[in-house]
């Protein structure tokens, strides 16, 4: 038998994958319409059995075409996320009309190449034809930014799997005018970049802005006579060592980014937790109403009396009214020695009957309570196909 014709292979090869790519946008006009009719009947946007039916359906499709289950179930994850996102976002133009826009000016830490940066890009992907990028050296000037009415939003990160909380994240969060609309998490792929064609014994600098020294602690121990040294970002760290050419020094970033200034990889897969996930909090001036059919998160803070359970008292009105708490965290108010401020972040819409009475019952108990945004939440778990084998 003569082998296939390699050009010919391409050419059917490349003329499946335009018939792809017209099925794909196919169906997602199709769930545009799924969004149209659950915005009459106000259900929510996630149907998780429905979800297990097509894929079990799809599996068993697959396994006659000999596609393999996890092929399978992987492609549809990611259509099927689409397709969430999709809807997620037509009600929420459909509910917020006034935050359509076609070009948005975004405030983030650092420069070009940034985890900053690709978090916002990734947000607004799907958001804006345009976006305007507006890198700041400091949260300050992030925050200043957007307050000013020189960007529209501004993208903060606030915590991390390997390090945690981002402190000065949350301080700022306690004097902002501004509102959270948003949050995404992005996995943080750390890896240490060279300029030149050199090895990891000759390294003796290493630059770095410090959460990612944080979160490669253990790596960084492993190696021997390391001079650390403060960048303003990772990006910063990336251009210094972009711009010095040595064999001794290298950057912790992203590979993405990396490649922006012209560094290679050494190593890869240096962060302590190898699910490395920063989560990151989007903010603009005005609140934004999040539609009943999407889940949705609220954050707020609060403060309480100085007295033995008060605590709990106030965590308890969230049990009472089947609220779920996702997040807390306490961080001292400045000027009141001993003094905690709570952040709270609990999976419900402000505007529901629970969290409303709850807000309400919180509010006879604290000594402060101020609501930091209510806003979609990110997180789109794959639903698991139930597969008999
Ligand atoms: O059938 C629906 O209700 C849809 O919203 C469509 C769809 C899909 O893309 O197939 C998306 C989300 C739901 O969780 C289930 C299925």
């Amino acid at each position: 038998m003569s082998s296939p014709d390699l050009n010919q292979v391409r050419i059917d090869i490349s003329s499946t994958d335009s018939q792809l790519l017209e099925l794909l946008s196919k169906r997602r006009k199709l769930s545009i319409n799924v969004a149209q009719s659950k915005l009459a009947t106000t259900k929510p946007v996630r149907d998780t059995e429905r979800e297990q039916q097509l894929l079990v359906k799809l599996i068993e499709q697959g396994k006659a075409l000999n596609l393999d289950a996890l092929y399978v179930t992987q492609v549809f994850h990611s259509i099927i996320e689409d397709s969430v996102l999709l809807q997620q976002a037509y009600l929420q133009n459909h509910i917020n009309p006034e935050t359509v826009a076609h070009k948005v000016r975004v405030a983030f830490l650092g420069q070009q190449g940034s985890y900053s940066h690709l978090a916002a890009q990734k947000y607004f992907a799907r958001r804006a034809e345009e976006v305007i990028e507006h890198g700041c050296a400091s949260f300050k000037e992030i925050i200043n930014t957007v307050e000013s009415g020189r960007a529209d939003y501004a993208l903060l990160p606030i915590e991390n799997t390997s390090s945690g909380g981002i402190n000065e994240v949350y301080d700022i969060l306690q004097h902002t005018s501004l509102h959270i609309v948003g949050e995404l998490s992005v996995p943080v792929e750390h890896c240490l970049l060279v300029a030149t064609d050199t090895e990891e014994h000759k390294i003796k600098t290493i630059y770095s802005h410090f959460q990612p020294v944080a979160q490669c602690s253990e790596y960084l121990s492993t190696l021997n006579d390391i001079k650390i040294e403060q960048a303003d970002s990772s990006a910063n760290a990336l251009e210094i060592v972009s711009q010095l050419q040595r064999d001794d020094v290298a950057a912790i970033g992203n590979s993405e980014g990396g490649r922006l200034y012209g560094l290679t990889p050494i190593q890869t897969g240096i962060a302590n937790q190898k699910q490395n996930y920063s989560r990151f909090i989007v903010v603009a001036r005005k609140p934004i109403d999040v539609a009943a059919q999407i889940p949705a998160k609220t954050t707020f803070i609060m403060s309480v009396k100085q007295r033995p359970g008060s605590l709990v008292d106030a965590l308890l009105i969230l049990k009472q009214n089947k609220i779920n708490m996702c997040k807390l965290e306490s961080r001292p108010i400045p000027g009141n020695p001993w003094e905690e401020m709570f952040y709270v972040d609990v999976e419900s819409n402000v505007d529901s009957d629970n969290m409303r009475n709850a807000l309400k019952n919180l509010g006879e108990i604290t000594t402060f309570i101020k609501i930091l945004g209510c806003y979609p939440s990110d997180d789109i778990k794959p639903t698991n196909p139930t597969v008999d084998s």
